[in-house]
């Protein structure tokens, strides 16, 4: 007889890693050591990857070899190429990046391997190729074209510039450089889990990656960005709170708020709301921060719940003039770089990933012939 589970399997460990760390009591969240505040507004993006895919943060020829490999990587396959129109048609964004990404994998040069340096190389190939997805996608589907990665340009400033349609200016590049720093990583987050579940049948590391495309995908977890942009644009300046507190009443859940780990602030959240206060300020029109600055009061007063990482990073997307439909893709642009490592540190010391269950359906059942039921 199997245990009782403990229902969504909070608390329990279900992995080694040394990759991320999250203190939930004190809110504090470490990549490979890094306390995320050193990091933010630090280190790059580009940085960031180095280091949870290759151990290090990189020094400069290690980032230079590394930004080559990453500009060399993002070319996009013949069958991506052939199917994006089509898809960028038929399916929404999220749902897209999984079949574009399980479409790359055919034309991945390593396709057939899983070996370790197989494995560092489809992880910088596909962290290179997601912003491109994710651009060419918004591209097919508006009717327009992207231009091409600029390769003097980071991740972030190639994003903007692409999905936007202007140049950006530089205060911007460096929030959205610092807004994927801080989505990169975060131990066993859903996504995290079915990639390493995936990668631990010894599947490969695209088929790991469609997975956490399609876990990230719920307004549970990534999708809850995007949710958050709609209920500001569903609310008028003057009726948050009490749209709040009747929500709550009601018993609806409040996206961008709670989280499984955090009892506290989450650390990332304490830097994207600095980032959307300055960009409502340098925008001229602060609304949806004040309405985020308002829900937040609210929130925490009625339930004692604090906000996520997914609840500021939407009026900063918006500010940044991001689409909202993007906004759980971007967060694909980012944690592209926590999942790749998390593959490979689950194939260097792999063993396949497989709970228990505890029955609760029906016994002592007799089979009788089809006609006789
Ligand atoms: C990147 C990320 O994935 S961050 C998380 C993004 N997701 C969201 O923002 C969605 C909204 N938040 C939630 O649904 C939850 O807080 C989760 C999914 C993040 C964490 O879930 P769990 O740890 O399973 O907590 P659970 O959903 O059981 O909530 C515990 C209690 O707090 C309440 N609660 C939790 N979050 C919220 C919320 N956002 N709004 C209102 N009530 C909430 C629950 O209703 C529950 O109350 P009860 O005990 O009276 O039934
Ligand atoms: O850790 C989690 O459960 C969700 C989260 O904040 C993340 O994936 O960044």
């Amino acid at each position: 007889m199997a245990d009782k589970p403990t229902k969504g399997l909070a608390d329990v460990v279900a992995a080694s890693t040394a990759l991320s760390d999250i203190d939930g009591k004190a809110g504090r969240l470490f990549y490979r050591g890094y306390d995320i505040h050193d990091l933010a507004g630090r280190a790059t993006f580009e940085e960031t990857a180095h280091l949870l895919q290759r151990g290090k943060l990189p020094n400069r020829a290690e980032l230079d070899a590394y930004g080559a490999e990453l500009a060399r990587g993002r070319e996009l396959g013949a069958l991506v190429s052939a199917n994006i129109a089509e898809i960028a048609e038929k399916q929404k964004p999220m749902e897209a990046l999984r079949s574009l990404v399980s479409l790359s994998g055919a034309d991945d040069p390593d396709k057939d391997s899983i070996t370790p340096d197989a494995n560092l190389r489809k992880a910088a190939r596909l962290t290179a190729q997601q912003p491109l997805l994710v651009a060419r996608f918004h591209a097919a589907r508006s009717g327009g074209s992207v231009p091409d990665p600029d390769s003097s340009l980071s991740i972030a400033a190639n994003f903007l510039l692409q999905v936007t349609g202007r140049t950006p200016d530089p205060r911007e590049v460096e929030i959205f450089d610092e807004c994927l720093v801080l989505h990169a990583d975060h131990t066993m987050n859903a996504s995290t889990f079915a990639a390493r579940v995936c990668a631990a049948t010894l599947s490969d590391m695209h088929s790991a990656i469609v997975a956490a495309i399609g876990t990230l995908k719920g307004p549970l977890h990534g999708g809850a960005n995007e949710q958050v942009m709609k209920t500001l644009e569903s609310l008028t300046s003057g009726s948050v709170a009490q749209a709040v507190r009747d929500k709550l009443a009601s018993g609806e859940k409040i996206m961008g708020f709670g989280h499984r780990v955090y009892k506290t602030e989450d650390p990332r959240a304490t830097h994207l709301r600095r980032m959307s206060a300055e960009l409502a300020e340098s925008s001229g029109d602060d609304t949806y921060f004040r309405m985020s600055k308002e829900m937040e009061e609210v929130v925490f007063e009625t339930k004692g719940l604090y906000p996520n990482v997914d609840f500021y990073a939407a009026s900063v997307y918006h500010y940044l003039g991001i689409p909202t439909d993007l906004f759980t893709p971007v967060f694909s642009i980012s944690r592209m770089s926590g999942w790749t490592a998390h593959v490979i540190e689950q194939h260097a010391d792999n063993r396949l990933i497989r709970p228990d269950s505890e029955y609760i359906g029906e016994t002592d059942q007799k089979w009788k012939p089809v006609d006789e039921r």
